[in-house]
């Protein structure tokens, strides 16, 4: 296919073109020698002693998209369709109106049409703080627009400003006189118990909407759903169908652009881009939506969370995005409104039964998006060279591991709910799609297996006791085989991604740690959850960090910080690896003179990668006196723990 270019030849050309990746044959020899290493892994446990298992792969078919927007501009510069972007937020202490009016004011310039550009900002925190920074945000629009970055001092003002009155916790008597959209917040409005507030800010229908030039300035809409003490606001879904209804009656833009408060805009293109690949004549017709990759600027060179996934990123949601069935995220998501309002356009669309986001999911992007594909719509996913958007990821241990258990309790919950991807997805997506969106919504019981390696091996190698064959046996070498050629493909695709080794190491510590601690209480949660003891929540990923602890995670120091559960869990295993290891190695050298070393030498292998693993745990215990430091209650409670479990005989 040709290039992007101009002509009026080019009325016939698409709009974007989808290549596929190279490799797909190594892949596919990966996955099936990697396959039958599992299966005589299986055979093994089966005819020797039973139990355990891992995950294989199969061969994706990884595509990349490439839009030609030079044709989109020059077949319909004027008939470009108008955009509506949301923005959610939902608590100004734990997501600051500063950071929230970032990512306004940059998707208040994109360079595209004004006139067919509208904003809405919904605030779930119910406060009249965001709303008066977006007040501030809607009045600096007007200098910044034009000139963008230029008025760096008039910006700092106004953050000032803004900044004074969060820390005062109440808005100045002369800036609430000004506006009278203050009057909504009466003595009676608190987050949990208000009426809904609808302000437009700018109204783009408006002729005086202009910048100080007399340039159009999109429109800016500030919206609060009605909350009330005796229902759910339904979280993020619920802001999500709030902002579909408003923006109904306001712009009702046929397209609908989705971030959330954190992700600001990092290239002003992004839009007409992303549009190639809906308004293409033949296919673009049947795209509901088109997600980017989640991008923050945040991530440090050996990215010690793991927030990068780059891997997810640049592997395996292409992957699935092969199967036309690319996951919608929650945020960075261009979408058709149409595949929003669910089976019939229905009037009376203030039930919110067909239409738009589902309620009750803890992750009601990624079950959303699998509905929509299931009502027949193909979705796409985008990772364009420039970054489209980037947020901001978390830099406590403590916020990766809630967020990731809400993540997995979430997914988990999908595969339970009928919208389990191998039943209602039947016959309307592809089997790989099912598979692709099982690989994550299993992320709980992987949890499961994974306890089992970390403890029951190394307390067999503390009684001297060997589950592995011996490394005479043939069946050794499924056992090796496996092992290498995971790790190494996964290497390899971690440093062909731009990982660092460092980072790929920090990776798998992250891995180990979600798997027996976040996953665990997902499931954990799950199951109270579907036996009615609990109820679905949505726990903020925070995005304010102390002085203190930027300055731990900048050089790459993990912050535990906490006596949590959590953090005792991961205590608790680092000790009893390296007890084990010691007694282990003890045991084999002492008391049975080398005799089953060939017997235990995976188990000592496994002990060992697995302390070398905790380094980082093993120093936050013992040597630093930082805040990030594990608590020495925690160590206490964690040396008798591990003492018993090493004290209670295996048969
Ligand atoms: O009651 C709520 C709770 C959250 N939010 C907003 O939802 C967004 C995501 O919340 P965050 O705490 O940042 O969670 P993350 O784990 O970072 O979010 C990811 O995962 C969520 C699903 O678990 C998706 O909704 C998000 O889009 C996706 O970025 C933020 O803009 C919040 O302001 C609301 O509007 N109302
Ligand atoms: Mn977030």
């Amino acid at each position: 296919m040709g290039k992007g270019g101009g002509g009026e030849d080019a009325v016939m050309l698409p709009l974007f073109e989808t290549k596929e990746a190279r490799f797909r044959g190594a892949y596919k020899v990966f996955a099936f020698t990697v396959f039958v290493g599992i299966c005589l892994i299986w055979v093994y446990r089966l005819t020797h002693i039973p139990r355990a298992g891992e995950q294989g792969r199969w061969a994706w078919i990884v595509v990349y998209n490439h839009p030609f927007k030079e044709r989109l501009s020059n077949r319909c510069k004027d008939k470009l369709p108008s955009v509506d972007i949301f923005l959610c937020t939902a608590d100004p202490k734990m997501e600051p109106p500063t950071m929230v009016i970032n990512t306004v004011l940059s998707v208040m310039s994109y360079n595209y049409p004004p006139e067919k550009l509208s904003v809405y900002l919904s605030d779930d925190g119910g406060s009249d703080l965001t709303f008066y920074a977006l007040i501030e945000a809607s009045n600096f629009s007007k200098h910044w627009i034009p000139f963008c970055k230029k008025f760096n001092k008039l910006y700092k003002q106004m953050e000032n400003r803004i900044d004074s009155a969060i820390e005062m916790g109440e808005i100045p008597k002369e800036i609430r006189d000004q506006h009278k959209g203050f009057s909504e917040w009466n003595s009676k409005v608190t987050k949990q118990d208000h009426q809904s507030i609808v302000k437009i800010m700018i109204d783009g229908r408006d002729e005086n909407a202009v910048d100080i030039y007399g340039g159009q300035l999109p429109t800016l809409v500030y919206m609060a759903q009605e909350k009330r003490p005796q229902w759910s606001h339904n979280f993020k879904a619920g802001a999500m169908n709030a902002l579909i209804r408003v923006s109904s009656k306001i712009s009702n833009a046929p397209f609908i652009l989705n971030l959330d408060c954190d992700m600001y805009a990092n290239d002003a293109d992004i839009i007409g881009e992303t549009l190639c690949f809906f308004m293409d004549e033949k296919k673009g017709h049947e795209i509901s939506f088109v997600q980017f990759p989640q991008n923050y600027d945040n991530i440090t060179k050996n990215d010690i969370y793991a927030c990068s996934i780059s891997v997810a990123n640049n592997v395996e949601l292409l992957g699935i995005g092969g199967y036309g069935a690319a996951l919608y995220c929650g945020t960075g998501c261009l979408h058709r409104r149409e595949s929003l309002y669910g089976k019939v356009y229905s009037k009376d669309y203030g039930g919110e039964l067909n239409m738009g986001v589902i309620y009750g999911c803890p992750v009601e992007d990624v079950v959303t998006g699998l509905a929509i594909q299931c009502r027949g719509w193909k979705s796409l996913y985008y990772n364009p060279n420039r970054k489209a958007f980037l947020g901001v990821a978390p830099t406590t241990l403590d916020v990766v591991l809630v967020q990731q258990k809400r993540w997995s309790e979430g997914m988990f919950q999908i595969f339970f709910s009928k919208y389990c991807p191998f039943t209602y997805g039947h016959g309307k997506i592809k089997l790989g799609a099912q598979m692709g969106y099982c690989m994550y919504l299993l992320w709980a019981p992987i949890s499961f297996p994974t306890l089992y390696y970390v403890i029951v091996p190394p307390l067999c190698l503390f009684h001297g006791i060997s589950l592995f064959p011996q490394v005479e046996s043939i069946w050794f070498w499924p056992f090796a085989y496996v092992f290498v050629a995971r790790n190494a493909c996964s290497i390899a695709e971690a440093l062909s991604c731009g990982d660092t080794l460092k980072a790929w190491w920090n990776g798998q510590r992250i891995w180990l740690i979600r798997r027996t601690t976040s996953y665990f209480f997902g499931f954990i949660d799950t199951i109270s959850r579907q036996l009615g003891l609990s109820e679905t929540t949505f726990a903020i990923t925070t995005k304010v960090v102390i002085e203190d602890v930027l300055k731990r995670y900048e050089e790459e120091v993990i912050e535990f910080g906490s006596s949590t559960i959590m953090v005792t869990i991961i205590a608790v295993l680092a000790l009893l690896h390296i007890f084990c290891l010691i007694g282990g190695i003890k045991k084999i050298f002492l008391d049975l003179e080398f005799i089953k070393l060939d017997q235990l030498i995976l188990h000592v292998i496994l002990s060992l990668l697995l302390v070398m693993i905790n380094i980082p745990v093993y120093q936050a215990l013992f040597i630093r006196n930082d805040e990030g430091r594990i608590p020495s209650s925690v160590l206490l409670k964690s040396v008798v723990l591990v003492s018993l479990a090493c004290l209670i005989p295996i048969v």
